[in-house]
């Protein structure tokens, strides 16, 4: 029997925590957690993303501010706003959606958010404590965050003697995932673009993580029988089936034949997605005690 598993529920408890932790923080401390989010132009997919976070956020008892900018918006009025949510005291985390327009230096702008506001982890600062093992005082990026909570759901925190792949070695996901997974003692090889013979080494995988971008790429002769298998990756592709013009979400591994072999499986839709989100409230709170000089909860 497989089992897979429920992003939204996984979710919904973190948020549940969120909310308790946010209600007594405001009451002990006066402070209200806020939480700006800033989008440049008008990528649909982006805009349902933000959109989607400002709920959240508002669900949560946050104070929730969006910032929507043009996407003709100059390098030097992004870093104006960045500048002025740094230093403005009632907004703990700043989140700046990602891809930015073409024009704009996104690296740039990511490494001028306070690394103590930086929710998404992508500033150096926070990408460095990780590396070096200081999970307790940086900030972690939300979907590797979010997929090691299932991991632990699944393994418990000791991933001694497990072989852990990630295919995909991005700032984004790859590289943090990674470096959790070693953090918790797991064995890890990352894989990439590069890698030889990819279904031999994902096949060696207890844990395989994917997070490539490519719709269904893992098939089922990739996947070790009894393995976990986490599904990063969120690809739209059309579904003439479901009628003219309509689309679908796939992830990068075949679901279906995957899930034959697999022990644990992520869906998508479903899946790491609503983790993320739920990773991005908690480290926003996680931001804000911090500020009030509290001791955040372990989420
Ligand atoms: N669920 C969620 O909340 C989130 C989902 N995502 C999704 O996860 C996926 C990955 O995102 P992200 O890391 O930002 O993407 P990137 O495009 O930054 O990275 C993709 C990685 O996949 C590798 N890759 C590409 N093609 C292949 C291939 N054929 N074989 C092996 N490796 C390959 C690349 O290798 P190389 O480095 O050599 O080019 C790269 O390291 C996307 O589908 C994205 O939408 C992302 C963030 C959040
Ligand atoms: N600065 C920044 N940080 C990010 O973390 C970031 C980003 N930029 N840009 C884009 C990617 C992508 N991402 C997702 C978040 C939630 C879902 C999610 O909730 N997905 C739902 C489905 C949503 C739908 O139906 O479209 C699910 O998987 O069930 C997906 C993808 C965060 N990203």
């Amino acid at each position: 029997m497989t089992t897979v598993i429920d992003g939204k529920q996984v979710a919904a408890s973190v948020i549940d925590a969120v909310k308790t932790a946010t209600a007594a923080l405001e009451k002990n401390t006066g402070v209200k957690t806020g939480l700006a989010v800033v989008i440049v132009g008008d990528d649909p997919a982006s805009h349902t993303y933000v959109g989607a976070k400002g709920r959240m956020a508002k669900e949560c008892g946050f104070n929730s501010i969006q910032h929507t900018l043009p996407a003709e918006t100059t390098q030097a009025e992004l870093a104006k706003l960045v500048a002025t949510l740094n230093e403005d005291a009632s907004i703990h985390g700043i989140l700046v959606q990602l891809p930015l327009p073409k024009h704009l230096n996104a690296e740039a702008i990511i490494q001028s958010i306070r690394p103590d506001k930086d929710v998404d982890g992508l500033h150096v600062v926070n990408a460095g404590k990780l590396a070096t093992g200081d999970l307790a005082t940086g900030l972690i990026s939300c979907t590797p965050a979010g997929a090691m909570l299932v991991v632990r759901r699944v393994h418990g925190e000791d991933l001694s003697g497990l072989n852990a792949v990630v295919i995909g070695r991005s700032n984004l996901f790859g590289k943090p995932m990674a470096q959790l997974l070693l953090h918790a003692n797991a064995t890890v090889t990352t894989a990439h673009s590069r890698t030889k013979d990819l279904a031999t080494v994902a096949r060696n995988a207890d844990i395989l993580v994917a997070a490539v971008g490519r719709p269904e790429m893992v098939k089922a002769d990739w996947v070790k029988p009894g393995a976990t298998v986490i599904d990063v990756g969120i690809n739209r592709i059309a579904a003439p089936e479901r009628g003219e013009g309509k689309s679908r979400l796939v992830g990068d591994v075949a679901f279906a034949e995957a899930g034959e072999v697999a022990a644990v499986i992520t869906p998508v839709p479903g899946g790491v997605g609503p983790m993320t989100i739920a990773m991005l409230m908690a480290n926003t709170s996680i931001a804000a005690h911090r500020a009030a000089g509290q001791t955040p909860p372990k989420f």
